[in-house]
């Protein structure tokens, strides 16, 4: 069980996350949602300790890992594995080492510097690979992948961990629509077969909607919805954004159909404009 108890983050005159208090009684996919700013990655990085919070505590199976620090600080960081929206490999790494390095956490300075792995761990690391079907990429180096191979290899480096929680900030902001969907498969695979929780950031309604359990929406700091893909409608995403009635679905989706339905509308305006 996850959670949050009146958890806040201030930086200089701003308040990035305010009071937020949310339970998760059991492993789920979360979505987070909300406009820029309104405080969902500084939520996640708060969560696996990359940042430290101003008040309130996070609670994990009865454990306050709000304050821990050192080795016990760092067990937790491995417990929730985080992906980022811009992959955050090593480029010039082989698609294997860069796999192995989410096992950084348990293994000596020395084996780290001279790049020293267990065979069990390079098994597992190629396991993994050929789960979220990328294992035929294992030897080459991480930057000759296309966006979507290489979140999946940061996907694969998080498994590495045999991480309860995967914190992923924005995972598909960056790919197109096919890739999206093929990365946010990959997730909710982990949730649904391995039973770990996943809470994704994510900027797209559609998306939220198609595979998470419970959408979390946050405007300006504060959770201001929480509820199921279905009760998120329309008119409920307009008040998370703070958008007018002007305010597009479309606008926000990565699936094809709905981009092909924007692009369609604005040729239909570029031409009427045009006559
Ligand atoms: N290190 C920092 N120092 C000062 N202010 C910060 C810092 N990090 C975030 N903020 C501020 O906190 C607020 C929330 O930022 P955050 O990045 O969490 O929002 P977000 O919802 O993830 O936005 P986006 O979708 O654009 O990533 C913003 O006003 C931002 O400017």
């Amino acid at each position: 069980m996850l959670t949050f108890d009146q958890l806040t983050k201030r930086f200089r005159g701003t308040t990035a996350v305010d009071q937020v208090s949310i339970c998760c009684p059991k492993p789920a996919m979360i979505g987070i949602i909300g406009a820029s700013g309104a405080g969902k990655s500084t939520l996640l990085r708060m969560i696996n300790r990359l940042s430290d919070a101003s008040g309130g505590r996070i609670v994990f199976d009865g454990q306050d890992v709000t304050g821990l620090q050192g080795r016990a600080k760092r067990q937790w960081q491995s417990q929730c594995a985080m992906i980022f929206q811009q992959f955050n490999l090593v480029p010039r790494m082989d698609v294997v080492s860069n796999v192995l390095h989410g096992t950084l956490n348990r293994r000596s300075t020395l084996a780290t510097m001279f790049n020293l792995y267990p065979q069990a761990d390079i098994h597992r690391a190629i396991d993994i690979l050929d789960r979220l079907g990328i294992a035929a990429q294992a030897p080459k180096r991480a930057e000759a992948l296309s966006g979507g191979q290489q979140q999946r290899v940061a996907i694969a480096r998080a498994l590495m961990q045999d991480p309860r929680i995967i914190l992923a900030d924005e995972p598909i902001a960056s790919l197109d629509p096919m890739n999206a969907q093929i990365v946010m498969d990959a997730l909710r695979r982990i949730h649904d077969e391995d039973g770990r929780m996943v809470i994704a950031n994510l900027h797209t309604l559609d998306t939220a909607r198609r595979y998470c359990d419970r959408v979390i929406g946050m405007r300006q700091g504060r959770v201001v919805f929480d509820g199921t893909p279905d009760q998120l409608t329309t008119g409920v995403a307009r008040d998370i954004y703070g958008a007018d009635a002007g305010f597009s679905e479309a606008a926000t989706s990565t699936s094809i159909d709905a981009l092909d339905r924007t692009n369609a509308a604005a040729l239909v305006c570029d031409a009427k404009a045009a006559l």
